[in-house]
């Protein structure tokens, strides 16, 4: 359950008549999501035909100051045909709210479900479609440095500290090992672009095989590019908690990529280590999540483990498993 926090309708109908966009209707938190506070809201629409939306409330890990840089990049996007959610001015021309004490923007709401196990063919549709976001970033000269990167990860693993062994024996060393892999063998040479960073199947949206939508930018950064294909791997070619690796969505996946924008030698060479990266990324956040949120909190945690076992296949894998001959 994502609604950290909760706002009644009548303040979300007064906030709307900061916009053109009707009055309330009817306004329904949603589950997904771990970040946020994201509401569905239907209004009457401005000229009264009936519209939805979206309401985010920015909750802990959004830093304000960042919000510009996600809505630059949305409006560069979106100008090249990538399928992205709007923020939506006021009649003000302000994109920007404080709504409940939080800050809180209007959303373009887009049609489409999150798939929660994706087929080959929506796994070689979100590698194309994550080939054209990289195409269409290009030229996009907004800079976000990416603090969750290997300093990050470093820093998250000495905030965890001894309770990752609470979570799983002997887990604390193994973070330390695998740092100390990445300290040496990282990448850091690769191109960099602007990238998603969490093209996770709950960030994009679907009708059938048909991408409709890629939300959720607000861990987009500048990176190295190659670094976003290994976190979407991660996420879309292994059962939920690790433990079955497919190896027909990987390859649809990396065709998918390929098709749309490809990848160089040195990025095939380095893919085993940027997905070991992408494993101990969210392996990371996890656990930081579990051990810092209380077991009965209103919002799901995420098993740190299904990073893990990830983890150790990436540790004995080659660029061809990975991606395909
Ligand atoms: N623009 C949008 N259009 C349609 N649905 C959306 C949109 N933005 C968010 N959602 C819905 O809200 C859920 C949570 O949004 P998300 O941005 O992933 O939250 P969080 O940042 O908290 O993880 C998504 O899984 C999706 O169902
Ligand atoms: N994708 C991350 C958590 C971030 O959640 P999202 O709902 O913002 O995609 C994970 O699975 O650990």
């Amino acid at each position: 359950m994502a609604v950290y926090t909760h706002v009644p309708a009548e303040d979300i109908d007064a906030f709307l008549t900061r916009y053109d966009a009707g009055r309330l209707v009817s306004a329904k938190g949603i589950a997904e999501g771990v970040e946020n506070s994201n509401y569905l809201l239907e209004t009457t629409g401005a000229d009264g035909s009936g519209h939805r939306y979206i309401l985010t409330l920015y909750e802990k890990r959004v830093d304000e100051a960042d919000l510009p840089f996600f809505m630059d990049l949305l409006d560069h996007l979106g100008a090249r045909g990538i399928r992205v959610p709007r923020f939506i001015p006021a009649r003000d021309g302000t994109r920007l709210q404080q709504l409940a004490g939080r800050p809180a923007c209007l959303i373009e709401f887009l049609t489409g479900i999150s798939v929660t196990e994706p087929t080959v063919a929506q796994s070689r549709a979100a590698g194309t479609a994550l080939g054209a976001m990289h195409r269409a970033a290009e030229g996009f000269t907004g800079q976000r440095r990416n603090a969750l990167d290997l300093p990050g990860w470093h820093d998250l693993a000495g905030k965890c500290g001894a309770d990752l062994d609470r979570i799983s024996s002997g887990l604390a060393a193994r973070v330390a090992e695998e740092l100390a892999f990445l300290d040496r063998y990282w990448p850091a040479e690769l191109p960099r672009a602007v990238i998603h960073a969490d093209l996770f199947p709950d960030n994009v949206l679907m009708l059938g095989d048909v991408v409709t939508g890629l939300i959720d930018f607000y861990f987009s950064c500048t990176d190295i590019r190659a670094y976003d294909l290994a976190v979407t791997h991660s996420a879309w070619v292994f059962s939920h908690d690790g433990a079955v690796w497919h190896g027909d969505r990987a390859a649809a996946l990396s065709a998918g990529y390929a098709e749309s924008h490809g990848l160089s030698d040195a990025e095939r060479a380095a893919f085993p280590v940027l997905c070991r990266g992408a494993a101990l990324r969210f392996l990371l956040t996890r656990a930081y999540d579990w051990i810092n949120t209380p077991a009965d909190a209103l919002v799901t945690r995420k098993d740190p483990l299904a990073f893990l076992r990830r983890l150790d296949f990436y540790a004995s894998a080659g660029p061809a498993d990975l991606l395909g001959a």
